[in-house]
């Protein structure tokens, strides 16, 4: 059911990307955070923000009148790599090619998974720290490859977050998670997060492998939507 999934723990060097869309894509992406993240903090004047304005306008444009391609499922029947490769470049937290994508990086040593993530100025909350809620989409995102470990992974049924000091902005932060036990469907994970040294933040949560395939999921989750 979960074969085709992408190993999230392969070596860095190892997830190259599957196609010529994905390696200029993740060029792209990259691009578009730089430039987000220097606009956070940009005073540039109202005429330099108007024409940067249109000139993205333009760009975008651009990218509207092209060939499209919608979701994951669409990418994979579009010949653009496996269900799992196709994951490394669009998650929302880890995708290289998805501009919001900080993006995560995740690895595995002996029963253990880490990550590295460095949170930018699009991410404050409290001044210079980061905002809950991303925090937050963190731990679902690691919790939620760190249980593949466990060759049952699920989707997260339940998350509980302690937020225990405020995680700052700007610096590498480490996260680390493992496996706790499992019962039937269920996956129990736990998870850390640390800025120099401190526990900012720590994360229990309850995987549970669907009954069907998570490649059919789009197409389920549109027959359950009201008509309209
Ligand atoms: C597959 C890899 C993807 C990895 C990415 C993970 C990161 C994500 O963001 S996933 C997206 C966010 N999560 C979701 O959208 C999930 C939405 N919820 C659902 O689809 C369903 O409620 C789902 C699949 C979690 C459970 O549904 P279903 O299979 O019908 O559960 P059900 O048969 O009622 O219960 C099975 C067991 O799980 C337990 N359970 C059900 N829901 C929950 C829950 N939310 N929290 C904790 N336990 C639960 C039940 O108590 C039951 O336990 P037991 O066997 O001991 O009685």
């Amino acid at each position: 059911m979960l074969e085709d999934l992408h190993n999230p723990f392969l070596p860095l060097d190892e997830r190259t990307p599957a196609t010529p869309l994905w390696e200029a894509k993740r060029e792209l992406a990259q691009a578009v955070r730089d430039y987000t993240e220097a606009l956070m903090t940009s005073a540039a004047t109202p005429k330099q923000m108007a024409d940067m304005s249109q000139w993205l306008r333009e760009a975008t444009a651009q990218l509207e009148q092209s060939p499209r391609i919608y979701g994951r499922n669409g990418y994979t029947e579009a010949g653009e790599g496996t269900f799992g490769e196709v994951f490394q470049e669009v998650g929302p937290l880890c995708g290289h090619s998805n501009p919001i994508a900080p993006p995560l990086e995740m690895w595995a040593e002996g029963d253990t998974a880490y990550a590295r993530v460095n949170m930018g100025w699009r991410y404050e909350g409290p001044p210079g720290c980061v905002h809950g809620g991303f925090v937050a989409a963190l731990f679902d995102e690691f919790l939620g490859m760190a249980q593949f470990m466990g060759g049952h992974p699920g989707m997260t049924g339940t998350l509980s977050i302690k937020y225990r000091r405020p995680t700052p902005l700007n610096v590498p932060l480490e996260l680390s998670a493992w496996i706790e036990r499992s019962e039937g469907r269920k996956t129990f994970v736990k998870g850390k997060l640390e800025a120099n040294g401190v526990v900012t933040a720590e994360c229990e949560g309850i995987f549970i492998r669907p009954t069907q395939p998570v490649t059919e999921l789009r197409d389920a989750v549109m027959k359950e939507q009201p008509e309209g």
